[in-house]
């Protein structure tokens, strides 16, 4: 291959999902200053479901929120695609998580005076997007939601608030979807439902997801987990199970 073909292969190469490279956050300034984030470097690949880990404190919220445009970091960048948000201005990052990120978070999030598929729908309608019927469909039958669109979240129970916010997250295909310990209040058996959906939507939708857990077996239905301790990334697993994730964890417990 020449040197100018070589070239435009990597040119047109399609980026990571999402990718941040430097990334530093310092709370606070003088002898208070916390260095949350140390010159991360990381890549999530397209469709893949990555987990990040690490001992409490060790930045892995920090981590997320910069990553999602609902923090700024102090140093480094990050990309959605090819879009670098570092250069965003705040109205810029509003419209760009609306439009190409889904969030889940730990507490369902849900807007208690509109039904389940109301609030399914909410993002799109914000957004003015039209939603595909046969996604929606698709997507609410997947999370066996079918039987209750007409019910408000308090006629809900937890798993199925959190199914709700699953598909309100998947619904719009956005380019990647950040759930924030989303089994952090769920029984098991609603938990392990709840991660078998974003591990399927990741193998058969191509969904990227990047979660933050506590859990060794929530990280086990990821592909990927990356750990963090004291703001750095100091391990990466692929193909994890709940033995090897806990092994690693308690490694860097034990290191740190
Ligand atoms: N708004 C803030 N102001 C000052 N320090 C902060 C702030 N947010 C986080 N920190 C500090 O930054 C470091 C990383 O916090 P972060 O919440 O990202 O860790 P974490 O790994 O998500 O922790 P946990 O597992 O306990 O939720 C901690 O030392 C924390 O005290």
């Amino acid at each position: 291959m020449s040197e100018t073909a070589v070239h435009t292969t990597a040119q047109t190469q399609a980026p990571p999902a999402v990718a941040a490279r430097g990334l530093t956050k310092v709370y606070g300034t003088g002898d208070s200053a916390v260095r949350a984030l140390d010159g991360v470097d990381v890549a999530f690949a397209r469709g893949a479901f990555t987990a990040i880990m690490g001992p409490s404190g060790s930045g892995k919220s920090t981590l997320m929120h910069c990553l999602a445009g609902l923090d700024v970091a102090t140093s480094g960048s990050v990309h959605l695609g090819r879009t670098d948000l570092t250069t965003l201005k705040d109205k810029q990052l509003t419209l760009l998580r609306r439009d190409r990120i889904g969030f889940i978070f730990q507490s369902f999030n849900l807007l208690p005076m509109l039904t389940a598929q109301q609030n399914i729908r909410l993002p799109a309608q914000i957004a003015k997007r039209r939603t595909d019927q046969v996604r929606f469909e698709r997507i609410v039958e997947v999370v066996g939601l079918a039987d209750r669109l007409d019910h408000l979240p308090s006629k809900l129970s937890g798993g199925q608030q959190q199914r709700v916010a699953v598909a309100r997250a998947l619904l719009g295909a956005p380019e990647v979807v950040y759930a924030d310990e989303p089994t952090g209040n769920l029984d098991s058996r609603s938990g392990a439902e709840i991660l078998g959906f974003l591990r399927d939507s990741a193998r058969e939708l191509g969904q990227t997801i990047v979660m933050v857990t506590h859990d060794p077996v929530a990280a086990a239905y990821a592909d990927r987990v990356v750990f963090l301790r004291d703001g750095r990334l100091v391990d990466d697993l692929t193909g994890p199970t709940a033995q090897t994730v806990l092994d690693r964890l308690v490694k860097l417990e034990a290191e740190a």
